[in-house]
């Protein structure tokens, strides 16, 4: 249904966007996944048409979107990572105004409005001035919006970044529903890992303009099938212990976490006693070991050797 050809961006020098190939069928739901300034935004701008890019194309249905932009605004639904309101207008006000935008008028636009408005869970709020709503409230206003010309494919830049955990849900619940139940495609950024991975079937990793991997989330996973982590939780951070285990050639990668240590290391190797006795040469205190099966975060860092979120 869509996909890009060899994609690209630049800004006054700086590549923001290099040779993406990203591909959508209909009722798909993608994610687009990547730390901040991947090159995200910068994609999905060029998907909608808002941006022209310097080179390759995006086709919709065989047709070239920079050529024929108007074929993909008419199947499109676009929640930018800004808000998008008038902030002394009601829901209501607004959505009314986006719809008239769409060229709905009359009862057929009054009935989308409601349709909309019950969709996001803010019928009972219609009439109040969006500045008075929280920001995730104000979050599913834009949504709401996206929605009203029917669209067939959703885009979404990181709808969750800032907004309370109660709306999160809400919204992730929503994007959900609307794909699994209705058959909209989704287009989803984020740098949330467990996000992309509730919602998506399939997933772009991008870094640095490039995406990096793609395909299932399985596939994904399976580019680490031969390696487990082993989370270890320490009493209090300990340098000596991190540096020592770093220095072992029979560990792939050493990350500090919250807790403690992360060690990414081959399957079945028993590593555990030596990680003990590396401990005790430390004088560190290990309160918990657990090994665990990689997840897409550690698929991550092994593409990047970076964390998604610093
Ligand atoms: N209009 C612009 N002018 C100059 N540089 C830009 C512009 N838009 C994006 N960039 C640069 O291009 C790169 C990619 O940015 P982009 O916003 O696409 O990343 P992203 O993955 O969406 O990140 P974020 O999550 O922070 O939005 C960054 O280095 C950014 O600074």
């Amino acid at each position: 249904m869509l996909e890009t050809e060899e994609l690209s961006k630049s800004f006054k020098g700086i590549t923001a966007v290099e040779g993406v190939n990203i591909y959508m069928e209909k009722g798909e739901s993608i994610g687009l996944l990547g730390p901040n300034g991947a090159g995200k935004s910068t994609t999905i701008s060029m998907i909608s048409s808002l941006l022209r890019p310097d080179s390759g194309d995006v086709r919709l249905y065989g047709k070239s979107v920079i050529q024929e932009p108007n074929a993909i605004r008419r199947v499109l639904g676009m929640v930018p990572q800004e808000i998008a309101l008038y902030q002394e207008l009601t829901a209501y006000e607004n959505l009314k105004f986006f719809g008239r935008i769409y060229g709905l008028r009359g009862k057929q636009l009054e009935a989308k409005i409601q349709e909309v408005l019950e969709l996001v869970g803010l019928t009972d709020r219609q009439k109040q001035l969006v500045r008075t709503y929280s920001g995730g409230m104000q979050r599913r206003v834009n949504m709401a919006a996206a929605m009203l010309h029917n669209p067939e494919i959703l885009i979404m830049d990181e709808p969750t970044v800032g907004i309370d955990p109660q709306s999160r849900s809400h919204i992730l619940e929503m994007v959900r529903e609307l794909n699994q139940k209705q058959g909209l495609a989704v287009l989803y950024t984020s740098h949330y890992m467990e996000e992309v991975e509730r919602l998506c079937d399939r997933l772009y990793i991008m870094d640095h303009g490039r995406v990096i991997a793609a395909g299932t989330k399985e596939e994904l996973k399976s580019i680490l099938s031969g390696e487990e982590a082993i989370l270890i939780d320490l009493e209090r951070p300990n340098g000596g212990l991190f540096n020592e285990l770093e220095a072992n050639q029979a560990i792939i990668q050493t990350i500090e976490t919250e807790k403690g240590l992360k060690l990414i290391v081959p399957k079945g190797s028993k590593m555990l006693a030596e990680i003990f006795q590396a401990a005790e040469r430390n004088d560190a205190q290990i309160l918990r070991v657990n090994v665990q099966v990689p997840t897409l975060e550690d698929v991550f860092l092994h593409l990047t050797g970076r964390k998604l979120r610093d």
